[in-house]
């Protein structure tokens, strides 16, 4: 598997007339995991949507790059990623079987692990024929994680990971993040502590205002 790093050479965005953020240069090593934090409405999920490709900067330029500093083209930047964030919707028709065959269908499954063994690990076992439109919040973000804990790729985008998880759930998300960490670039976009303590750096959106 490579391990991309991924480059911001002072990217900026505008919504309407308002700038979120200005000038950002940064780059994201392979390997190491990063925090994005800032108040609410600071840009936090607009930076990690940006970075993933999902939307646009206003100006600058956003790069994947190989270890021998070839960049990955933009088409093929979605087989090294996943994501997890509350914007992103499951698809509610699924059981949850029938999810993640769908998931692992375009994402490899982790090395040692099959996919009947998957719900267990997402503390979900029993919900297996379970239409996700019938599960709770907490068990819908457990699966949204799952998948992105469960993917064999390099890197993983985080927005708000421990929302709408009790306490077994926040303590399952600390020990599965610590297992993964050394071995992909994770960015998590938060507000809580807790949730990014395994963390290398911290970037703070408000510091480029
Ligand atoms: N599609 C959009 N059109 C217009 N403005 C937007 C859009 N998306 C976000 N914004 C604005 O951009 C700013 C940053 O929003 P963003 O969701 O990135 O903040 P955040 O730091 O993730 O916030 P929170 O901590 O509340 O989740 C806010 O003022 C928001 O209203």
């Amino acid at each position: 598997m490579t391990t991309p790093r991924i480059s911001c050479e002072n990217i900026s965005k505008k919504y309407l007339r308002q700038w979120i953020f200005r000038d950002l240069s940064y780059t994201f090593e392979s390997g190491k995991s990063y925090a994005i934090t800032g108040n609410n409405g600071s840009g936090k999920s607009t930076l990690i949507k940006i970075l993933s490709g999902a939307i646009l900067p206003t100006n600058g330029k956003i790069s994947y790059l190989k270890e021998d500093g070839d960049s990955i083209h933009e088409d093929k930047v979605y087989e090294q990623i996943v994501y997890a964030a509350p914007y992103f919707d499951l698809i509610e028709e699924f059981t949850l079987l029938e999810a993640l065959e769908f998931h692992f269908s375009f994402k490899p499954v982790v090395e040692n692990i099959n996919l009947k063994e998957l719900p267990e690990k997402m503390l979900l076992d029993g919900a297996q024929n379970k239409a996700i439109k019938h599960f709770s919040s907490g068990m819908k973000q457990r699966l949204k994680l799952g998948l992105a804990f469960y993917s064999d790729v390099p890197v993983m985008f985080l927005d708000e990971p421990c929302s709408n998880l009790d306490e077994t759930g926040i303590n399952w998300y600390k020990n599965e993040i610590l297992k993964i960490h050394n071995q992909r670039l994770i960015i998590v976009s938060s507000n809580q502590k807790f949730e990014y303590e395994f963390v290398d750096f911290v970037l703070n959106v408000m510091d480029y205002k």
